[in-house]
């Protein structure tokens, strides 16, 4: 999953159309979504792209479900909510997507998955600012333990954390993992990261890689060095 964190529509779909055929799924974040809007997704889709809408939903269930309703009726493959609004605020997005289906809004179920802990956090993080007890890798656990309870497909987390996620939670629960860096790349704001050959080799189901496909002078190139790395 490539994320085309870009400014705007146009960039976004110049960045998508260098590539268009590689069988990348499109990530629309924050950036992307609030800039373009919502006709971003049909765009994506018009050429070839899955789309995964990363919003990370997370407020009262109320809202989650209207919210998740109208995500369902984009059309979009997968979105995501933070496992942190817990368990009515996760099953309501569920709820959110069935109503959208049942309405014949939505024509297809996306995949639901919802954020453990964000990758930019690390112990420090956890425990000092945010005062919760424990390491990384228990929060994790709880947040996913939690989002399968609640019905969801899968979650989001670092690619460190996928083989505790999977014996904890099976091996179809899905795991969508940031936090890839190649060797030598830059890390940036990241802070549990690993290769793509060894997100691999630890069984993630996704990869999502933003910046050292998107910054580069070429991205088409550098996504198949990636995608090589991936399969070597
Ligand atoms: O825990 C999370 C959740 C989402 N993301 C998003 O993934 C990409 C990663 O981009 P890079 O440039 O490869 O760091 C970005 O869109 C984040 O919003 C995440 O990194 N961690």
């Amino acid at each position: 999953m490539v994320a085309l964190d870009k400014p705007d529509a146009r960039a976004a779909l110049l960045l998508a159309e260098q590539l268009q055929g590689s069988g990348c799924w499109a990530k629309v974040g924050l950036e992307l979504f609030y800039a373009a809007g919502p006709d971003i997704i049909g765009e994506l889709k018009a050429r070839g792209f899955r789309v995964f809408l990363d919003l990370k939903l997370h407020d009262i269930p109320n809202t989650v479900k209207g919210g998740s309703r109208s995500i369902a009726r984009l059309g979009v493959d997968m979105f995501n909510v933070h496992a942190g609004g817990g368990l009515a605020m996760m099953q309501a997005a569920v709820q959110g997507v069935e109503d959208a289906l049942d309405a014949g809004e939505a024509s297809a179920k996306p995949l639901i998955i919802a954020v453990t802990q964000l990758t930019s956090t690390n112990q420090a993080t956890l425990n000092d600012q945010l005062g919760i007890p424990g390491t990384v890798e228990e929060a994790v656990l709880r947040c996913a333990r939690l989002t399968k309870d609640a019905g969801l497909d899968g979650v989001v987390a670092s690619p460190l954390e996928v083989g505790a996620i999977k014996a904890a939670c099976g091996s179809t629960f899905l795991t969508v993992t940031p936090g890839i860096r190649p060797q030598g790349a830059d890390i940036g704001d990241q802070q549990r990261i690993t290769t793509p050959y060894d997100a691999v080799q630890g069984g993630t189901d996704y990869l999502v890689i933003g910046r050292p496909i998107t910054g580069a002078a070429d991205p088409a190139a550098a996504l198949q060095t990636i995608l090589k790395e991936m399969s070597s």
